[in-house]
């Protein structure tokens, strides 16, 4: 057994990293350590983007940020002022990103598709100044943002009452107003439900975020090994932090080019591997899932594809294997995230500059510079090797908490430092660490989260439903799917069509109900929590209506 990663420290049984620690320069402000080696690859490809092969040098991408941080400033964004960024994949979200970061401002990032009642949510949630999206999208924040004097900023195209993204550009970069931004400050905003309840704001900080860029791929011996040669498959939403973490930020640390895909499909997918040579593919399993079977893949070469890499939900062995065989050159392996946690807890060491070997159905091991625990949830105790129970991590890429609700940051961060990510996992004897259930609420549709919580409110808001829970139902393409018990309100005859309806309309498509079950109660415990596994328990034993 490799003792030198496991310690015991005041009775808790702490692993880490296989690999040493390495220096970190936290002191940095995200952008200054994304663009410290910048000198190196100023004149090559940054961002590609896909939908018209254009290519933004390293050099073009820097001094466009540095632009939009002036005309944002000049539109009113201060340092730790809000912008919304409501785009999908495209360059101009990496401009106002980094543009917001050299403001000492923060970002929040919402889906372009989600309805107006969800987009208006975060956006007051977060006290967002300015929102930035495209004219289709615009139309969704309209209303609110006369009613609270935001700025609208639109990226394609200006309709009345919008800004046009390119005036932004024309501001001089040397009027950047001079901002002292300290290590704490929050520079991304993503919503994420944590373990329970509705989605907050989960405050990401410099700090955070150069730590959790650097356990990946700084270092001698890089946990996730990039670099300038490297060409990345930005497919994934930028919007959540998966992809804004391992694929963004950690490309433009080590000046590998970005190809931008703004919406997956399987051929152009392909096409895109195979024209520009795409070395490293950050997938969630419905897109390893697709190119397992798409008969498509053999008419594309994807010999240049060195590292495969799927996260943000579980991937069967039998995917592993099956999508194996499709990239011949690729090493493929998985890496676990959660937005809370910065996002990245453990990591694929396959991936290693000098790589070690792995086993399939792994999610990797804890990432350097960190500390793992796995607690027993009744009684809090650290549990040995091979022994499942609630995974924990320690280290300052964790979140500094969620916005404006110390309850909650309480509730997931104990008093020493460690966040309960609410998953049941193990670590095993060469330090691999494996899921194998979850403790929290949350279901997750192709990597997308749902918190059941939202929508048990709107399902109790119509007048002929008395009570409701959601639960997460197992489905081949999504993963899982919400499903909801119903209890009908008295002489109510409602229909599973009509509470589909009504939920529809309401929220974007992945949080739609797929199925209704009408019961007489909802089962809770004494204290009035859903109990959860009762319903997901009757589902697995098979349910209708
Ligand atoms: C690319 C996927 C896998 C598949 O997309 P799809 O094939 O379009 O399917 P969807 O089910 O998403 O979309 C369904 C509908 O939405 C439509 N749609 C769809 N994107 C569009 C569009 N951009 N325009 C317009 N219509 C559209 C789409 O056309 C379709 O419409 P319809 O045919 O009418 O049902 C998509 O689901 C997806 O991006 N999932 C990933 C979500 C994700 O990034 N999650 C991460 C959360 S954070 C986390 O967990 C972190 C983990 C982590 C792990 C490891 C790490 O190293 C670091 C972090």
């Amino acid at each position: 057994m490799p003792m030198d990663t496991e310690t015991k420290q005041s009775g808790d049984l702490i692993f880490r990293s296989k690999l040493p620690d390495i220096y970190i320069p936290k002191h940095l402000p995200l952008h200054s350590y994304c663009f410290e080696n910048l000198s190196e690859f100023n004149s090559r490809p940054c961002l590609i983007d896909g939908a018209n092969d254009r290519i933004y040098t390293y050099a073009e991408v820097e001094l466009t940020s540095r632009k939009v941080a002036v005309g944002l400033n000049k539109l009113g964004i201060q340092q730790k002022d809000t912008i919304m960024i409501l785009l999908p994949n495209c360059p101009e979200f990496v401009f106002a990103f980094i543009g917001a970061s050299y403001l000492g401002a923060i970002s929040t990032m919402a889906n372009p598709l989600f309805t107006p009642a969800e987009v208006v949510k975060q956006a007051k949630a977060s006290s967002a100044k300015i929102v930035i999206t495209q004219v289709c999208f615009a139309g969704k924040v309209k209303e609110y943002a006369i009613e609270n004097d935001l700025k609208v900023i639109c990226v394609d195209s200006a309709p009345e009452g919008c800004v046009h993204f390119s005036e932004l550009i024309q501001s001089d970069e040397h009027e950047i107003p001079d901002v002292k931004i300290q290590p704490d400050d929050v520079v991304a905003l993503p919503y994420s439900s944590g373990t329970t309840g509705l989605p907050k704001g989960v405050m990401l900080t410099h700090k955070g975020l150069v730590t959790s860029v650097a356990q990946q791929v700084d270092g001698e011996n890089a946990n996730l090994y990039m670099h300038s040669d490297d060409v990345l498959m930005c497919v994934l939403p930028l919007f959540h932090i998966y992809s804004l973490n391992s694929v963004l930020l950690c490309a433009l640390r080590v000046g590998a080019a970005i190809l931008i895909m703004q919406k997956f499909d399987i051929a152009q997918f392909l096409e895109l591997i195979q024209k520009h040579k795409v070395t490293i593919g950050p997938f969630v399993p419905p897109i390893v899932l697709a190119i397992a079977k798409s008969p498509l893949v053999h008419n594309y070469d994807l010999s240049s594809v060195r590292t495969v890499m799927s996260g943000a939900a579980p991937l069967g062995k039998e995917l592993e294997d099956a999508v194996r065989a499709k990239f011949p050159n690729a090493k493929l392996g998985q890496g676990y995230g959660m937005t809370e946690a910065g996002p990245v807890l453990a990591m694929c060491l396959a991936f290693a500059k000098e790589p070690f070997d792995i086993k399939s159905g792994a999610c990797g091991t804890v990432v350097r510079n960190s500390e793992m625990k796995i607690v027993d949830p009744d009684t809090g105790c650290s549990l040995p090797r091979n022994q499942p129970g609630e995974i924990c991590i320690r280290g300052d890429q964790i979140m500094k908490g969620y916005l404006n609700d110390p309850e909650a940051t309480a509730r997931t961060i104990e008093k020493e430092g460690w966040l309960h990510t609410g998953d049941i996992g193990f670590i095993d004897d060469d330090d691999e660490l494996f899921i194998v259930d979850r403790l929290k609420e949350l279901i997750k549709y192709k990597g997308f989260q749902v918190a059941p919580a939202e929508l048990e409110a709107l399902l109790i808001n119509h007048p002929d439903i008395s009570d409701a829970a959601v639960v997460p139902m197992i489905d081949e393409q999504a993963g899982e799917v919400p499903v909801a018990f119903v209890v009908r309100s008295n002489g109510s005859t409602i229909t599973e069509d009509e509470v589909k309806d009504f939920i529809s309309k309401q929220v974007i498509f992945y949080k739609r109900v797929k199925r209704v079950f009408f019961v007489e109660t909802v089962p809770k415990s004494p204290s009035g929590k859903i109990l959860r596994k009762d319903l997901r328990a009757r589902l697995a034993a098979g349910i209708s209506n």
